[in-house]
């Protein structure tokens, strides 16, 4: 991970939230808060009493009301700082990677001849061409060649990838450099639209949006809100009626008191420091409900290739069956994949070379291309001369054959379950209906993935594994990465129908992959995980991208999701609670006050009734940066179920809040009482 993705809270972080804290006190972005809103409000009104004591006729007050000008500001002041805080990080971020973002020149390649343009110049569809040592000038696909990259500026990871044409390895980032060799790219987005773009407005937070939680929250917060205005309002007319009088100020302390300050000013800061630790692990969250969606995700989607494995899969071997000669099966190996611009196709070749084995590559002159599909899962050459030359999934090739009117050699299915059951890819390779031999094509499991697999089964999600591949190599890797399930020779459709049916089910699914023949799956899942190594179209399709290619990574996302839904759920239960708690300090003063018979109500044994209602004003507005670490950093989550973490969360929370402002108001009280 790089420093800049893990910037602490440094001073510079600090000081400008200080300074956001008082931009945010403009009305405008105020009323996105409602709670907080009222309270500005009830500021401005003490402040006018304050400075103007003779239309009020409250003379005799402004000693008070000053005191309590001030608390209701800092308050208000508190609540800015929170979100603020919460933000910092992510702008300081969102500052480094506008850095890496510097106008460059690019190699536009125009007509087959090179110009050099401002990379800001470039439009989708351009091709460009990049060397050795230069920065690559926007997003793209490569179409020609094979580089090794360094992604370090937006991964933070320092060993450089390969990105090839063809298959799922081929998509570049603009603002990464190429290490060795040269590529030839294809532009695939607009200036403004960049991956880097939305990675800064993302963690900027530019665009973030309330979740459905956190809306209804806020609607619940607001209603709380008005229902205590209506009571404070009309409690001035009813002790007047009573001949008792009360102050204004009072009133306002009083309102103050019982709305939800404490979760109303710390609520988006919730939600913001939850996406931050999110982007901690590397993993861009595109929305803030994905990762609460990702918190109560019950079944997990992985794929196979190139997100539980490496996916780079390579011919390791040409294995005859039928008796036919190694050097056959290389040369129809060979002529299905000269034009197969995929890894698998391009590892043939390389094979033929390590092999020394020879073909004669004329013969596919003017053949027409099969371009290898998921929905195939072939690819090859029809020559000019009639016949067809293919290579793909066994099942599919022998199904070509039989077609034509072939046999099936008798070898061929042992040859192709023993090559499975090492967790390879068999590939059969025909030429009209005749089955030659196979191509080992050998990929390996991630490391580590059995014991993130075992920890998802303690939180309670199912992970099932869906590959294009065959049922026994499936099984093979399925049992070495440690899934649950396993559904083999799967096309995108199926992909998307698992999700379906497991959605009908009621289930939240969470989708990991990295193919084009992945993105309909990652679109219709709940969560959609995307591995930075994969496709344009997977990365455009999920809410997630995983900067460093690691599924497993929805482990850490689901924790944080589960928390940042415990952190509000914990600290609204502590907000009311020590609304309440307040409510017994400030309405025994207020009637002390006007009817000083009454001195028996003060069950808090406090000073007096004014330093009684400064010190529950003071308690309400410094519990707030207290509560800021707690709500910045979530608390703590232990996997157990879900009723035993409710239950626990109540007795904390709920006991706590109520017993904690009987204390705090207390030991203030001690304070003040000294001055009133
Ligand atoms: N270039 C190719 N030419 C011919 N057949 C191929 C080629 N690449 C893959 N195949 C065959 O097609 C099958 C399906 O490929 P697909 O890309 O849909 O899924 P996959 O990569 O095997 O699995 P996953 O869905 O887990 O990524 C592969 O298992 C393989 O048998
Ligand atoms: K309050
Ligand atoms: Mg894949």
């Amino acid at each position: 991970m790089s420093a800049n993705r893990k910037t602490m809270l440094s001073s510079a972080i600090i000081s400008r939230a200080v300074k956001d804290s008082f931009i945010k006190l403009n009305p405008v972005s105020m009323m996105k808060n409602p709670v907080m809103f009222v309270v500005e409000v009830g500021t401005v009104v003490v402040l006018m009493m304050t400075l103007f004591p003779g239309y009020f006729q409250t003379q005799d007050q402004i000693g008070f009301n000053l005191t309590v000008f001030f608390i209701l500001l800092f308050t208000v002041l508190f609540a800015n700082f929170a979100e603020a805080l919460a933000e910092g990080r992510g702008k300081a971020q969102a500052d480094s990677l506008k850095n890496s973002k510097k106008e460059i020149n690019a190699n536009k390649v125009v007509g087959g001849v090179i110009k050099i343009v401002p990379s800001t110049e470039l439009r989708k569809g351009d091709i460009v061409s990049v060397s050795q040592g230069e920065m690559i000038p926007g997003d793209g696909e490569v179409i020609e060649g094979l580089a090794s990259v360094d992604e370090s500026a937006i991964t933070g990871e320092s060993a450089p990838v390969i990105k090839e044409a063809g298959g799922d390895f081929s998509s570049v980032t603009g603002g990464t450099r190429v290490v060795s060799d040269k590529i030839t790219v294809r532009i695939t987005s607009d200036p403004g639209e960049s991956f880097i773009d939305r990675m800064i407005s993302l963690v900027e937070g530019a665009k973030r949006q309330k979740t459905p939680n956190e809306l209804a929250l806020n609607t619940l917060l607001t209603s709380l809100t008005i229902i205590f205005l209506i009571v404070v309002v009309t409690l001035g007319p009813i002790a007047g009626y009573l001949n008792i009088e009360l102050q204004i100020p009072v009133l306002i302390a009083l309102l103050v008191c019982l709305i939800p300050t404490t979760i109303g000013g710390l609520l988006s800061a919730i939600g913001i420091a939850g996406m931050d630790r999110v982007t901690q692990f590397n993993v861009l969250a595109m929305s803030g409900k994905a990762v609460e969606a990702a918190g109560d995700i019950n079944t997990m989607i992985l794929d196979k290739t190139g997100t539980i494995t490496y996916g780079n899969r390579m011919a390791s071997e040409f294995v005859p069956v039928g008796g036919e000669a190694l050097q056959t099966v290389g040369e129809w190996a060979a002529i299905s994949s000269v034009r197969d611009e995929t890894p698998e196709g391009r590892s043939v070749l390389e094979l033929m070379k390590k092999q020394s084995l020879a073909y004669d590559g004329s013969v596919a002159t003017g053949a027409e291309f099969i371009e290898f599909k998921a929905e195939t899962r072939m690819s090859g050459v029809d020559l000019q001369d009639g016949r067809k030359v293919r290579k793909g999934a066994v099942d599919a090739v022998k199904k070509w054959v039989t077609a034509q009117g072939g046999n099936i050699p008798a070898d061929l299915d042992a040859s192709s379950d023993s090559i499975a059951r090492e967790g390879g890819t068999p590939l059969a390779v025909a030429m009209d209906n005749r089955i030659y031999g196979l191509i080992y094509l050998k990929d390996t499991v991630k490391p580590g993935m059995r014991d993130r697999f075992d920890q998802l089964r303690q939180m309670g999600i199912k992970t099932i594994m869906c590959t294009g591949d065959n049922p026994l190599t499936a099984a093979t890797i399925a049992r070495e990465a440690g899934v649950d399930d396993f559904v083999a020779e799967s096309k995108p459709e199926d992909k998307i129908a698992l999700i379906r049916r497991e959605q009908a089910e009621g289930k939240l699914v969470a989708m990991t992959g990295d193919g084009t023949n992945d993105a309909p799956a990652l679109a219709q899942a709940d969560v959609g995980l995307a591995m930075n190594s994969g496709t344009i179209a997977a990365k455009e399709a999920a809410n997630m991208v995983d900067l460093d290619s690691d599924p497993s990574k929805i482990i850490e996302v689901v924790s944080i999701g589960k928390q940042l839904l415990m952190t509000r759920g914990a600290l609204t239960t502590f907000s009311i609670a020590n609304d309440i708690a307040k409510y017994f300090a400030i309405i025994p003063a207020m009637f002390i006050l006007a009817i000083p018979e009454m001195s028996a109500l003060n069950v808090m044994g406090l000073g007096s009734p004014l330093s009684a209602i400064l010190s529950a004003l003071i308690f309400n507005a410094i519990i707030i940066p207290l509560l800021i670490p707690l709500a910045m950093k979530g608390v703590a989550y232990k996997p157990m179920s879900a009723s035993k973490l409710l239950g626990r969360n109540i007795v904390i929370y709920g006991l706590g809040g109520v017993i904690v402002p009987f204390i705090g108001i207390k030991l203030i009280d001690l304070v003040v009482h000294l001055w009133v």
